[in-house]
């Protein structure tokens, strides 16, 4: 299951290898994804995703390990039992590795015990949104319920991931539950969740943050801001407090790198997220940070729901359910329109490989060097195809991924995890044989 050595050519110490010899000519060879903002629904609403299905698309799509978020399943991961209850639905049914972040949620938060027990049952790091999560059993958070969590993480050494968006009341922009007419609109959608929100998020979170630099209170611990959409400002914010010497990490997802505002049509909640896809302008700023390394990584943050809550018909981005599906497409997306901006197989390992596997803890894998977990990915760049109904999608409900419709180049020929072919060409290997990850 583990990379025993990386040779040039066929020959070791003058002998050619012995064993089975793959051969894939001209390939891409590169470490498996990590993807570390997946939304896999289970427990409880597997007909939005569910493990068998979102892990048989991860490795359909080269991801080799996926962090599973403790939302949108049901119940929500906030405890020892509901980790429990995640972990024994994970059983059998992964088809690639998978670890699972916890909640910081109020109930937890002020309560050392519970999240001790919760860090010391094995979850990599919490998660815990500023504004409403859509998700009864998972409300928002304040910064005194994240400077909590941060202090507790620092013994750990474990990440805290945040949805950094807050409401403003003082700003007049329209809420949600107002009853505009053109809800139809995507800047009336919009229109709700201007930057400021991630904005004053940000800048609350660095009040706390300070902590996490070297000798501070909360020293140990490190902030992740989650898919970053607004390139001005709240980069701005992180970029100084990075020099400052916080702990923080900050990652943007294909979404935001992939679509514009201007091209949104009415109606098409396929492309309702929070944040939300700006426009064409920050898309471009987006790039450049990217590039130029002042946004660390990718993540999916595939959050797909079932056809009905995406209110198709009516078409109301108000009350729509939010989130992208894109976790089977994330590679051959990002490659795509990353072309044009000359990004290198060099940093796609970076941004979805070595630098999430450090975010999750795991040591031994997003890199292909001796003694790592064989996690590989085998891809041709240069194929082309169509992301339409012939192109087998192994998520649940395909329908609703705004990627459909999109040619994109990038095509995986075959995925490791562990050493075990578990995708090859429009095959899964013939059992679930992913691992849960616990941290120790
Ligand atoms: N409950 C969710 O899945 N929310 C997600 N929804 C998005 N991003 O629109 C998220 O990550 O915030
Ligand atoms: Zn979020
Ligand atoms: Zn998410």
């Amino acid at each position: 299951g583990n990379i025993v050595s990386v040779v040039k050519g066929i020959y070791q110490h003058g002998e050619i290898i012995k064993g089975h010899v793959v051969d894939y000519g001209n390939a891409v060879v590169m470490p498996g994804l990590i993807d570390v903002h997946a939304h896999l629904d289970d427990p409880g609403r597997t007909e939005w995703e569910g493990f068998s299905s979102g892990t048989k698309a991860a490795a359909a799509g080269g991801i080799t390990t996926l962090i599973d978020m403790p939302l949108n399943s049901e119940p929500s991961t906030v405890s020892v039992e509901t980790l429990k209850l995640k972990v024994e639905a994970a059983e059998e049914k992964i088809y690639v590795d998978v670890g699972f972040w916890g909640g910081l949620v109020p109930e937890n938060a002020l309560n050392v015990s519970a999240l001790d027990s919760l860090l010391k049952a094995g979850v990599l790091g919490l998660k815990s949104f500023m504004c409403p999560s859509g998700i009864n059993d998972f409300p928002m958070t304040n910064s005194s319920h994240i400077k909590e969590g941060l202090h507790v993480l620092a013994k750990y050494k474990r990440p805290l991931l945040v949805h950094a968006e807050m409401q403003l009341d003082s700003e007049g922009y329209p809420k949600e539950n107002d009853d505009i007419n053109d809800a139809r609109l995507y800047s009336t959608y919009l229109r709700t969740r201007p930057p400021s929100m991630e904005e004053a998020a940000i800048r609350e979170l660095l009040e706390v943050t300070k902590h996490t630099r070297a000798n501070g209170s909360a020293e140990g611990s490190h902030l992740h801001i989650v898919h970053l959409s607004d390139s001005r400002a709240s980069l701005k914010l992180l970029k100084e407090a990075k020099s400052r010497g916080d702990s923080i990490t900050v990652e943007t997802c294909p979404h935001y790198l992939a679509f514009s505002a201007e091209e949104i049509q009415d109606g098409d909640t396929r492309f309702k997220c929070s944040p939300p896809i700006r426009d064409a302008a920050n898309r471009e700023n987006l790039w450049g940070a990217l590039m130029e390394g002042q946004i660390d990584m990718l993540s999916s943050d595939h959050s797909p729901t079932i056809p009905e809550l995406k209110l198709f018909g009516e078409g109301n981005f108000l009350k729509a359910w939010g989130g992208i599906s894109s976790l089977q497409y994330v590679l051959p997306v990002t490659w795509s329109y990353g072309k044009k901006y000359g990004i290198t197989l060099n940093q796609l390992a970076s941004w979805w490989s070595e630098r999430p596997a450090k975010l999750a803890g795991q040591e031994l894998k997003g890199a292909i060097v001796s003694g790592n977990h064989a996690d590989i990915v085998v891809w041709e760049p240069n194929a082309e195809f169509e992301l339409d109904e012939n192109h087998t999608a192994y998520h649940k409900n395909p329908s609703i991924s705004a990627y459909m419709g999109t040619r994109l180049s990038g095509k995986v020929l075959a995925t490791f995890v562990r050493g075990n072919l578990v995708y090859k060409e429009g095959e899964h290997a013939p059992a679930a044989c992913g691992v849960p990850i616990l941290a120790k």
